[in-house]
């Protein structure tokens, strides 16, 4: 434990341990052990702004998808945090991928004078040249959904374009300005080989996701387009002082024996629905500090409300991190910008991929709270 607080405190990673790879298109990078670590050993931190939840909903809202699947929220104090590793800083913590089968890791909320801290503890021994994975929680990632061949024959066809989008870094997307209404999209996107075809999107009143409690289970809406799983991993423990007297590798273990919550406690964000929650204790290292959830606030270079909106500008940023199939703009992957582009507005927007140029443009009746999208194709560029 000592040893996460020194490189926490230092904001260092152990690069002399851990090295980053390219693992393929699909994937992406990943974290590698260069070194043994044993049981209960810390690893690496996830590193990022310490955010409080309504912020961390406000960047998932402006955020392209690449970038949202960085907001890791985690409970603590009765309350919803997020640590937003977006941001591309050299950091190992970020580039963790997820195995629910074969976790080398588990993730622990430690508290560091007064501060929430996301760490990867091993769960067992990791020999030189394996890869860190951890349990992401919740059921919908997509690559889970697939069988190891189709993720085969998506990296196999896969072209050049697609490899050097994946390698490249992914930007903090500028603004959006998308309203935090749900859609529910009325379009056969089975029938996305056709060049031309229009979505109904209808709008209605999302409930207050101010408040956790008084949730009803949220109805999966969009779910063949759009759905975005999130790095969640909500502990109700806080007064978890008796794992100062066990090692991580103790509080590993018992936090195993946890029950899970269930569906009843998903919730529903503005653009994705929560996979299934988990419950893992906190270890608590001296806590001087009481928070102050102004300081949370990290604006960066935001800047919401400019009225400026969010045009992905190159095929790192319209990249589509779920199925790792960038720059090639079916109907459906423009279908699935609409739902990160739609605002009840009229608007247009262009893919910027090689490829078949698709155009899309939007216009609301707001009396009738209805919108009329179209998406075209103008043949290769
Ligand atoms: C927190 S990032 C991890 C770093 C990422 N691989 C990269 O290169 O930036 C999460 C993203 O990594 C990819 N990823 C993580 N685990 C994966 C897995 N088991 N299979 C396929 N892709 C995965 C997905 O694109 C996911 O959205």
């Amino acid at each position: 434990m000592e040893d996460a607080t020194i490189h926490a405190t230092k904001a260092q990673d152990k690069t002399v341990e851990l090295d980053v790879q390219f693992i393929n298109p699909y994937k992406g990078r990943g974290v590698f052990a260069k070194c043994q670590f044993g049981k209960g050993d810390f690893v690496v931190e996830y590193r990022g702004d310490l955010i409080t939840w309504e912020e961390s909903q406000r960047r998932r809202r402006t955020y392209h998808r690449a970038s949202a699947v960085f907001l890791y929220e985690f409970y603590w104090k009765e309350k919803i945090w997020c640590i937003d590793a977006s941001r591309e800083d050299g950091s190992l913590g970020r580039l963790v991928n997820d195995d629910h089968r074969h976790p080398n890791c588990k993730m622990k909320r430690v508290i560091i004078e007064g501060k929430p801290h996301l760490f990867l503890f091993a769960l067992r021994e990791i020999h030189p040249g394996q890869e860190i994975p951890y349990d992401y929680g919740g059921k919908d990632w997509p690559w889970r959904k697939q069988t190891l061949e189709q993720s085969d024959a998506d990296v196999e066809s896969s072209d050049s374009a697609v490899f050097s989008a994946v390698l490249e870094t992914s930007e903090r997307p500028s603004t959006s300005t998308m309203k935090t209404q749900e859609q529910t999209i009325d379009a056969d996107v089975e029938s996305s080989d056709s060049a031309v075809f229009s979505a109904v999107l209808e709008t209605s009143e999302r409930p207050s996701t101010s408040t956790m409690k008084g949730l009803n289970k949220p109805e999966r809406v969009c779910s063949s387009v759009g759905l975005i799983p999130s790095l969640v991993d909500y502990s109700d423990s806080d007064s978890d002082s008796q794992d100062l007297c066990t090692s991580p590798a103790q509080q590993i273990e018992s936090s195993k024996t946890q029950s899970l919550v269930s569906d009843s406690d998903l919730i529903l964000t503005d653009q994705e629905s929560i996979p299934r929650l988990r419950r893992t204790k906190s270890i608590q290292i001296k806590e001087r500090i009481e928070f102050d959830s102004d300081d949370l606030f990290d604006p960066i270079s935001d800047n919401s409300g400019s009225g400026e909106e969010y045009i992905p500008k190159s095929c790192e940023d319209s990249s589509e991190d779920t199925d790792g199939l960038v720059c090639k703009k079916s109907p459906l992957e423009a279908h699935k910008d609409l739902q990160i582009q739609a605002e009840y507005s009229t608007k247009t927007w262009q893919n910027t991929c090689p490829g078949p140029l698709w155009l899309y443009s939007a216009s609301t009746d707001r009396s009738k709270g209805r919108a009329v999208e179209t998406i075209e194709q103008h043949g290769a560029r």
